[in-house]
């Protein structure tokens, strides 16, 4: 008969510490899952992540020991933590019912131009305040930034944070391969522009789509992926969609230069930049896949009709969100051309949108 304590079931109801009852789960990540729970002693909800046995004790309450540790808009705070009797990790932190930002992406795998400048500046806040204190986040990327109550974004999941006396680089515990530097990949460690540069992926990502990264890397194998990363070759203008600004895609380039003193310097640096980057407009994707622009006043579609010869056709459209009014923009409506010239137009109203010229 073995003596080992019986495992805890994880489970609607279960209660850890005789408090936090478990009401349903909210997430899945590869150390464990995570509850949404409510603890019964103050009547307050919690999120906490269970964190299976297989890497120490020590390590996983590092996690909260570091979430624990800072009190900020922009990063998740743990509260407390505890072994249970099998060995499980449990850590209760703040519960944000909005999720990850993630769920803001539309049908074609992105976010809104100023859903994803607005929560990068909020994760670069929350990566000042750890760098600050000499602690590397290292597994920046979309899934733990977080939505709080104001829309403000969050960054969370402190598992593979590196802590350094003298904000030097240091060795982590491990890396996601995905968004790891080249110093990273090369064995040489995180430091503060190493959360820098995966900031600079997690911002490519929101904008030219969540899983981008993830074809490039399925394409090219780990091998080739990381020396693209590490010859600057992986991300070219090319593969932004084009009616992201041209001063965007240089900030997010500048963030994963593979050299790291071409890079932005801090947090507070990259941050400032995009703070200066600012758009009367934006285009996301519709249910059925239409590009749809909005600004402040219209929204913005249009159609290209592609055919032989001279033949084609662009049509712009705008509706005043007020009125209901659908008219014609004349600049960027044209009959009687090629192919090449309708989608030239096409790309010309896409950044006219954006950039407030209509
Ligand atoms: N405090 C929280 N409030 C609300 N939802 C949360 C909270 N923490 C995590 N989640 C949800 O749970 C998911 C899993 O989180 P977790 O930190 O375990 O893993 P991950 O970051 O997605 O993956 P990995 O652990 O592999 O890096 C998140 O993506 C998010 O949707």
């Amino acid at each position: 008969m073995s003596l080992a304590p019986a495992p805890m079931p994880i489970t609607n109801g279960t209660t850890f510490y005789n408090k936090y009852r478990l009401a349903r789960p909210i997430g899945r990540g590869s150390f464990g899952e995570v509850w949404l729970a409510q603890d019964q002693a103050v009547n307050h909800e919690y999120a906490i992540k269970i964190l299976n046995a297989g890497i120490g004790i020590d390590q996983r309450l590092r996690e909260a020991q570091v979430g624990h540790a800072f009190t900020h808009n922009n990063l998740v705070r743990v509260h407390q933590a505890d072994v249970a009797t099998d060995g499980k990790v449990v850590i209760a932190m703040d519960y944000l019912p909005g999720g990850s930002i993630t769920t803001l992406a539309n049908p074609a795998g992105f976010l809104p131009l100023p859903i994803a400048i607005r929560s990068m500046i909020d994760v670069l806040q929350g990566l000042e305040h750890l760098h600050l204190n000499n602690f590397f986040h290292n597994d920046v990327k979309p899934q733990n930034i977080l939505r709080g109550p104001q829309g403000e974004a969050k960054l969370a999941d402190y598992g593979i944070v590196g802590i350094s006396p003298t904000g030097a680089p240091v060795m982590p515990s491990s890396w996601y391969v995905l968004h790891a530097a080249p110093e990273t990949a090369a064995g040489n460690g995180i430091e503060a522009r190493t959360d820098i540069f995966q900031a600079g992926l997690t911002m490519f990502r929101l904008l030219a789509g969540l899983g981008s990264l993830e074809a490039k890397y399925n394409s090219l194998g780990r091998k080739d992926y990381e020396a693209a990363l590490a010859g600057g070759s992986l991300i070219s203008r090319r593969d932004f969609p084009p009616f992201i600004p041209n001063s965007v895609c240089r900030a997010v380039l500048t963030a994963i230069d593979p050299d790291p003193a071409k890079r932005f310097q801090s947090a507070l640096e990259m941050r400032r930049a995009l703070e200066k980057l600012s758009f009367a407009g934006h285009w996301t994707v519709d249910g059925i896949g239409c590009l749809v622009g909005s600004d402040t006043r219209h929204i913005f579609r249009f159609e290209r009709h592609l055919a032989a010869g001279p033949n084609a056709a662009f049509e712009a459209i705008k509706t005043n969100k007020q009125s209901g009014r659908e008219t014609r923009v004349s600049q960027f409506t044209k009959k009687g051309m090629t192919n090449a010239e309708a989608g030239k137009l096409e790309v010309a109203f896409l950044k006219a949108v954006v950039e407030g010229k209509l």
